[in-house]
Parts: C-alpha cells; structure tokens; sequence
C-alpha cells in the first residue's frame, strides 16, 4: 500500500505501534524532520486508508478503523511496512492489527455469566498482495510478545473466516466457548483470566519491561468486582456495533417497547468455527396484540391497510408466520 509521502522516514521501524494520540515515532538520525502536525496528518492518512482498506477485504459497510476512531478509543495499533516495496517507491505498508481492552460478558462452559475485561482483536488486515506470506502471523506474534498475552487468553470481535483460519493454523485455536454476543473466545480462556494482584513478581516483572520499552502496548484495566449473575446482561459492545443498519419501518411499527433486561431466549448460539456469528438485520419485537391496537389508532398507511385488511382471525397459515419472526435478531453490523 503506497503512499504519497515517505512512509519509510515516517515509520523507521518494519512495525510501529500507535496510540489514541497517533505520534509519530522517532525518525532515524540525518532523516529530514518535517514539522510534527505534517507527520501527524501523514499517520493519520496511512490509518484512515488503512482502516478502508480492510473495511472493503471484509465488506463492511463503513472502516471500523480511522484516525477519528483511534483518537476517541484506547486501542492500540501494530502497523507493519512493506520492506519488500519496489525501491523507486519511498515505502509502503503491508498491514495492521488493532487491539484493546474491552469490558465484556461472556459464557463459560456451564453457561454461567462472566464479566471479564481481555484484551481483544478489533481488525487486523494484510495488503492482498501480501496474504499468505506470514506477513499476518509476525504482526500478530509482535502483538502478542509486546502485550504479554498467550492467543486463548484473547477474545476476537467478530472473525472472519479467514482469521480463524489463522487462529486455528497459528495457534491451534479452533474450540469456541459458545457466546451470545459478537465476541469469539476459545477453550482455555477462563484459565488465564486472572490478573496478577499489583505487588506480584508478574506485575513488577511488567512494569520493569515497560519502563525499558517505552512504545505504547493497549491499556491494561483493572477487572471490576465480580457481579451477582442477576445483573450481569450476556451482551458486550462490539467495535462493529455502530456499523448497524438501522432500517426503521414507519410509525407505529417502530414503536417497539425498551426493554431493559435481556430476552428470556437468546439467539441461538454459535458453537464451533463454522457458525461464528453471523445474524440477520435487528427487528424490535411487538406482540401481535398491541400492534393492531397501534394500527387502529394511527393514520392511514400503506403498511397499516395492508395489515388491517387481515383480521385478527385471519387464516392459520398467515398467522403462523407472523408469530414465528423471531423476537430478535441482531444484525451483522
Ligand atoms: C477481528 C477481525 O479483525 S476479523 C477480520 C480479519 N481480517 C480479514 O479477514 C481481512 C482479510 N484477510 C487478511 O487481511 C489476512 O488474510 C489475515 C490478516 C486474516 C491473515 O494475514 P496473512 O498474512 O494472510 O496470514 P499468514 O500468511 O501469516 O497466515 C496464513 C494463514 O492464514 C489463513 N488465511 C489467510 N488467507 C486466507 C484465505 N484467503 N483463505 C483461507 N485462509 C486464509 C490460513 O490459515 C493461512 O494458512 P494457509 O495459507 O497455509 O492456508
């Protein structure tokens, strides 16, 4: 991926790590330094294609990854040069993995509820071009050795074939633990969810390593209290949540109740590599009743005749589809 500028100057290293403050690293001596916001603005513009570019690999609607996007988040970027580029070009980018802390609930292997807080991949992308050449697997080792995680102990926002083709090849990851949100997180993560208490070896150990390495590794948090299982909610905010499609039908089939605790039913739950999520556009669910009653009271409208035209005894097979939609359905964004 090449770029109007120098890329070998602006990333001296084959991997940089960036913040939410998006800082340019240390140039190399006798390189020509240009001003520090025309540095910024040049990261800025690899991020922003970056994040398209994988958007487009994974055909998504819109980047989950951007300049604006690092800048409001505590994620932390690995980007990784092509130092294969052709020599007339002054550098180009092979790829990039996005990390960071996230506060989810996940399912054990007795279904109980667990707040936990690990580290999680948020979108990783390697240039077509450079697929398939162990390009993904030496950024995602950096990744692993700079923040001190082994692969189980992750959880993955949403993977694509591909990459759990990766987990599984790399790592042998390939047993999920059942989940009802977009996360993925495989067999052995409850082992190492602990964290060390702050005066342990482990702790001092990483403290001491990161006071010698001074580039940026994702925030590490602090888990919160353990909570009684009524109040936990088995959903966890996806960094793809804000990629949902709204498509609003018109009022009053839009006036769906709020609900506040999680349906008595999950959707159904992806149980092995080949059902990782993957879920249709989110419909509110309003029982039947209340919405003909709706329908009497609101104006005319195509949608509304349409229903009205159908009494509430209207013949079995037209009833049965209407009370077999599913009560809700998250929507792949
Ligand atoms: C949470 C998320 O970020 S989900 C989104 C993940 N990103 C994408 O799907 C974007 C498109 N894909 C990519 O950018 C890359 O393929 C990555 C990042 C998944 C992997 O990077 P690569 O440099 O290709 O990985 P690397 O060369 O180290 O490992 C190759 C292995 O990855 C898997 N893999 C990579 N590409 C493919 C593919 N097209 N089809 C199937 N498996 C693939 C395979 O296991 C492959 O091993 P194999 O060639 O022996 O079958």
């Amino acid at each position: 991926m090449e770029f109007p500028f120098d890329v070998d100057a602006l990333f001296p290293e084959r991997i940089t790590v960036l913040d939410q403050h998006l800082r340019p690293p240390a140039r190399r001596p006798g390189t020509a330094t240009p001003a520090r916001t025309d540095l910024q603005h040049q990261i800025m513009t690899v991020v922003d294609e970056l994040g398209r570019a994988s958007a487009k690999a994974q055909h998504l609607p819109s980047p989950i990854t951007s300049a604006s996007r690092m800048q409001s988040n505590r994620h932390v970027m690995y980007v990784l040069k092509d130092t294969s580029a052709r020599p007339a070009v002054k550098g180009a980018i092979a790829g990039f993995l996005k990390v960071g802390y996230k506060k989810l609930f996940v399912l054990d292997d007795r279904e109980a509820h667990n707040e936990v807080e690990p580290l999680c991949i948020l979108d990783f992308y390697i240039h077509e071009s450079l697929q398939r050449h162990g390009h993904g697997r030496e950024l995602f080792q950096h990744m692993l050795q700079k923040e001190r995680v082994e692969p189980h102990q992750l959880a993955i926002d949403r993977p694509s074939q591909k990459l759990l083709k990766f987990l599984n090849k790399h790592y042998s990851l390939e047993t999920t633990v059942p989940q009802v949100n977009n996360f993925v997180i495989f067999e052995g993560f409850f082992a190492h969810q602990h964290r060390p208490p702050a005066h342990s070896l482990r702790a001092a150990r990483q403290a001491r390593a990161a006071a010698l390495d001074p580039t940026p590794a994702a925030p590490a948090r602090k888990l919160p209290p353990k909570r009684a299982e009524g109040d936990i909610k088995p959903y966890s905010s996806s960094d793809r949540e804000f990629l949902k499609v709204a498509v609003e039908p018109p009022w009053p089939l839009n006036r769906a109740p709020r609900r506040t605790t999680p349906p008595a039913h999950p959707p159904p739950r992806s149980s092995s590599l080949g059902n990782s999520p993957e879920r249709g556009p989110l419909r509110p669910f309003v029982p039947e009743q209340e919405l003909l009653r709706s329908l009497r009271l609101c104006p005319p409208h195509p949608t509304a005749r349409l229903l009205l035209a159908t009494d509430s005894g209207g013949s079995p097979a037209q009833r049965r589809r209407t009370s077999s939609l599913p009560r809700s359905e998250e929507s792949r964004y």
